[in-house]
């Protein structure tokens, strides 16, 4: 697990650890700047031209201290100081005294010199409005130039919570930023126009990090080994569970068969697909392995019973995928919600329904896990996307939090919550898995890993993780373009670490 700090959270990170623990911010500026010209050493010899880019603030004494170590390993180091602020922070002001006794070479003009770097230090965290004149000139400028764009912390004009432009932005090869990811690197413009982002340690102590403790975190590929519900050699298929998949309706056989196929994969026990008998050919042909129960849709007798079977029978169900929004529909989720006491994956259609039947918080019995994309989420809440996606974790945590589920909103980075003060943000993942089906292998991974005995909060978290895992091997596979929902469903053995089998 790691954390994915915003802006301000990184400001009470710097704060505590030097105010109220005492390190000199001249160290860590020091331990930054050792940092930045590590990450040049491992790409360019010594003799190669830099150009290091300037502001009053923190960042550019950061960049001023990287200038001055690269010079005296042996690099041709120019500075250029844009200096429009009004007043300099103390930190630069004694890298630039530095700087000056050192001779140091401060170029009065920015011109195209065949610069083999760029090094960003013109703003950081401190970025609080968009960038205008000078600034702004001075980074399109850069922009134009050839040569590898190294951003210090953060590309300048990226906001380092939402990941929004300010103004104008520059556009890095490369960003080294320090102590914790930030969020707004992950996010919208931030995710592009930071490049590579390496996340370096520059001596936060861990006390300042758990005081501060940030509301976002993440899991990484090598997380997911030791999440995994470990399986014993001494078991059968009772111990992993029985997932039941109520999904799909006529022409719609392909949601319940994704996602009854990857809660397979992910390593249940038994599935059994409760949709309608126009559906029973093609599930049996394609995945044989499932049980069946099926209905007419016109025939509430059949569909009473098929509900019962299934209710009966099942440990944990999938709700929703390809159900439509019919009168069926409608009497299915109210019957499962109303009647099922276990936990209940609820995704599309069955979210559609249940954003006409609010009033079912009240009365249902399921344990939920909500999977909406942003128009659902919109849907449930009444609030524009564009809200939504401003505030994903405050709305998710909200939803959460007043109708005790665990909420996945989904979105190019997914946030998890149980309606906890911290939250979980997906990073996995490629835009590949935008395409038809791709929702309803993720119910099945996460009902997969229910049936096993994780907890809501942890399966939707894990759940939605190894998804991103699934697509991105999809992706290598197949390309970005041509990888189908299948694809994804297919690549989740890859995924599954070998280290997982006992
Ligand atoms: N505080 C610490 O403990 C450390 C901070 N470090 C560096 O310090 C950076 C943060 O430094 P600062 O807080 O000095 O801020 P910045 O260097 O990011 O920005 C400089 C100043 O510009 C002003 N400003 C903000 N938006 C503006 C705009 N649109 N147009 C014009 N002026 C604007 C603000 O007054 C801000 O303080 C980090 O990103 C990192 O690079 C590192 O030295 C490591 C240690
Ligand atoms: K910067």
């Amino acid at each position: 697990m790691r954390y994915i700090a915003t802006g301000q959270e990184v400001f009470r990170i710097d704060e505590f650890a030097t105010n109220v623990i005492g390190i000199p911010q001249l160290v860590l500026m020091e331990r930054a700047a050792l940092r930045i010209a590590e990450h040049v050493k491992e790409r360019f010899p010594a003799g190669a031209h830099v150009l290091i880019v300037v502001e009053s603030g923190n960042n550019g004494g950061d960049g001023i201290a990287a200038g001055r170590i690269l010079m005296m390993e042996g690099y041709d180091v120019e500075i250029y100081w844009v200096d429009g602020l009004k007043s300099a922070s103390t930190g630069f002001d004694a890298q630039y005294a530095i700087a000056k006794k050192l001779n140091m070479k401060f170029v009065d003009e920015l011109v195209n010199a065949g610069y083999d770097v760029i090094i960003d230090g013109i703003f950081g965290v401190g970025l609080s409005r968009a960038v205008m004149g000078r600034q702004a000139e001075v980074i399109k400028a850069l922009n134009d130039m050839d040569g590898y764009k190294l951003a210090i912390d953060v590309p300048s004009g990226i906001d380092a919570t939402t990941g929004f432009l300010l103004g104008t932005a520059f556009h890095a090869d490369a960003t080294v930023t320090f102590g914790l990811m930030k969020l707004g690197l992950l996010m919208g413009m931030g995710y592009e126009y930071a490049g590579e982002v390496s996340v370096v340690d520059i001596g936060f102590p861990k006390q300042a990090i758990d005081f501060v403790e940030p509301r976002l975190y993440t899991y990484d590929p090598k997380d997911v080994e030791e999440l995994l519900p470990h399986r014993k050699r001494d078991s059968h298929k009772g111990t992993y569970g029985k997932v039941g998949i109520i999904a799909g309706s006529k022409n719609m056989a392909g949601a319940a068969l994704f996602s009854a196929e990857a809660a397979y994969r992910m390593g249940c026990g038994l599935v059994r697909v409760c949709t309608v008998e126009e559906n029973r050919e093609i599930i049996q042909s394609r995945l044989p392995e499932a049980l069946l129960t099926t209905y007419k849709e016109d025939d509430i007798d059949t569909m009473r019973s098929a509900m019962k079977t299934v209710m009966g029978w099942a440990d944990v169900l999938v709700l929703g995928p390809g159900l439509g929004t019919g009168e069926a529909a409608q009497y299915l989720v109210d019957k499962v919600l109303r009647s099922f006491d276990g936990t209940v994956v609820l995704d599309a259609d069955g979210i559609n329904v249940l954003s006409e039947h609010m009033d079912l918080f009240e009365t249902m019995h399921s344990k939920l896990i909500l999977t909406p994309h942003l128009m659902e989420m919109s849907r449930l809440t009444n609030q524009s996307v564009t809200d939504i996606k401003a505030n994903k974790y405050d709305l998710a945590r909200e939803f959460a939090k007043r109708h005790n589920v665990v909420v996945a909103l989904k979105d190019a980075r997914t946030v998890v919550s149980d309606g906890g003060l911290q939250a979980y943000i997906n990073i996995t993942g490629t835009n590949g898995m935008a395409t038809g089906g791709s929702g309803d292998v993720l119910t099945g991974i996460i009902a997969g890993l229910l049936a096993q005995g994780m907890d809501r909060f942890e399966a939707t978290k894990l759940g939605v993780c190894m998804h991103g895992m699934a697509g991105q091997a999809a992706a290598e596979e197949k390309g970005q373009y041509s990888m189908i929902a299948g694809d994804i469903v297919r690549s989740i053995e890859q995924i599954i670490a070998k280290e997982a089998e006992e």
